[in-house]
């Protein structure tokens, strides 16, 4: 692999001996990577129904190694939502923030979604999560997977930091900040990273990272961790991002590390940083079996607290949508309904006023009010079961009706007439309306299989 030469000096000189060991593992292939989406199956189900063979990945008790030649995302089960494809490293740092049920988590530079879904399910529908990027593109990409991965208490901004902080002052329990970064770390996986980082200045990423960072301390409550991580080598962006903060935020001290054994300590001396430092974790692809990462977790020790003002729900009327409840819906699924241009949404409980920031995703969008008709939404497929609706149709994952379905096909069957949540192999995956011999296909037309 052709990697650019002022890298390879600088590893050279602070790696001494380990140098060798750590070019060496450029040349072997990346390890693919899977984690099961226990929202939706638990993992000793999925083991018994997984297309790949699977191998544990020994921090993440949801995560799999899949083989190199496995095509995961060509699979039924990737458009039921039964796993987000994440490469191992990349699982660590959401197990140390350890995310638990009722807490409310800010992932602020989210997209495409890896970490956050991975938040999601840790959280199991109790709490909040806020997923959130800078990018309207990437946006995109994080709400669908929020989607897919069935998610509901979650909204999904698209905001600037500044913005954030507004809004969420002391409020989160948790913040993850994944922070933008030289992404040497996934040279291997990824040649085009290593094309483009003569590009992205060592320089240019401290100073993003340091611009996320600085509104971290006014939306965190107190006691509240921060998990901060990035997947580049370069101890500027890592030892020396998290000294400049606690330099700058003294409420901040660093925590030790304790569920993660497999990877190495932080490396102070190599930019003359505080010894404290090592107690941040690397992750080196020569020593273990995935891509290279760096993670620190701290704690705000003390500052203030505020009563913030509520989400106003905002109310009208939703006749056709009880009408499709009473019709269709065995559960009343928990939260607030919210009325906008036609739109319901199920909000979380406990959100704060977030007026004026642009969303990608707001808790549950249920779906449109139409002249008097209720119209479903794909997101509400995703996040219900099989056993929540009276009128389902299952297709086997091997079946051609299945793929003909993710394929945005009319299929000919028969049955009851109206909505029906397509299943396959028993896991929602969309909708279809009944008519007499025809399920009219309403798959999310930017989801369907290629
Ligand atoms: C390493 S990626 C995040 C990967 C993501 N956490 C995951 O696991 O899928 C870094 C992200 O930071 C976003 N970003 C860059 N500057 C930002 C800023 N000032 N505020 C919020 N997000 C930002 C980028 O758009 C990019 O999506």
């Amino acid at each position: 692999m052709n990697l650019p030469e002022k890298f390879l000096e600088r590893m050279e000189k602070i790696l001494g001996d380990e140098y060798e060991d750590f070019i060496k593992s450029f040349d072997r292939e990346h390890y693919k990577g899977i984690r099961v989406n226990t929202l939706k199956i638990s993992v000793n189900d999925f083991k018994d129904i997984s297309p790949f063979e699977l191998e544990k990945v020994t921090w993440s008790k949801e995560g799999f190694y899949i083989g190199e030649k496995s095509r995961p995302g060509k699979h039924p089960y990737y458009h039921c939502g039964l796993y987000y494809i994440q490469e191992p490293s990349a699982m660590i740092p959401v197990e140390v923030l350890d995310p638990k049920p009722g807490e409310k988590v800010l992932d602020i530079s989210a997209a495409p979604g890896g970490k956050a879904t991975q938040i999601g399910a840790k959280l199991k529908g109790e709490g909040l999560l806020v997923a959130n990027d800078i990018s309207p593109k990437r946006v995109k990409a994080l709400t669908k997977n929020i989607k897919v991965f069935g998610i509901k208490n979650s909204i999904v901004t698209n905001e600037s930091p500044k913005n954030l902080a507004e809004k969420f002052k002391s409020y989160f329990d948790k913040i993850l900040v994944d922070a933008p970064c030289s992404g040497e770390g996934m040279f291997r996986r990824d040649p085009k990273a290593s094309k483009n980082w003569n590009n992205y200045s060592v320089d240019q990423c401290c100073g993003m990272q340091r611009e996320i960072l600085d509104w971290i301390p006014k939306m965190l409550k107190p006691g509240g961790k921060l998990v901060y991580s990035t997947c580049t080598f370069s101890p500027e962006e890592n030892e020396g991002t998290i000294q400049w903060f606690l330099n700058k935020y003294p409420e901040f001290e660093i925590e030790e590390i304790k569920n993660i054994d497999e990877i190495d300590n932080g490396r102070p001396e190599w930019i003359q940083a505080n010894q404290e430092l090592t107690k941040a974790k690397r992750a080196w692809p020569h020593k273990i079996k995935g891509e290279g990462h760096f993670i620190a977790l701290l704690r705000k020790k003390d500052g203030d607290v505020f009563n913030l003002n509520s989400f106003k729900i905002n109310k009208g009327n939703i006749d056709s949508f009880i009408d499709f409840k009473n019709e269709y819906l065995k559960d009343s699924l928990q939260g607030n309904l919210h009325l906008k241009c036609n739109k319901l949404f199920l909000v979380p409980n406990d959100l704060p006023d977030i007026s004026g920031l642009r969303l990608g995703n707001l808790g549950l969008y249920m779906g449109e009010l139409k002249k008097n008709r209720f119209h479903p939404s794909q997101g509400l497929a995703m996040a219900l079961k099989r056993e929540q609706v009276s009128n389902t149709i299952n297709f086997s994952s091997d079946s051609i009706e299945a793929v003909k379905y993710l394929k945005g096909e009319t299929l000919l069957v028969n049955g009851e007439k109206g909505w029906r949540l397509v299943c396959i192999d028993g896991f929602p995956v969309g909708w279809g309306k009944q008519t007499k011999e025809h399920l009219k296909n309403n798959y999310r037309p930017e989801w369907r299989m290629k």
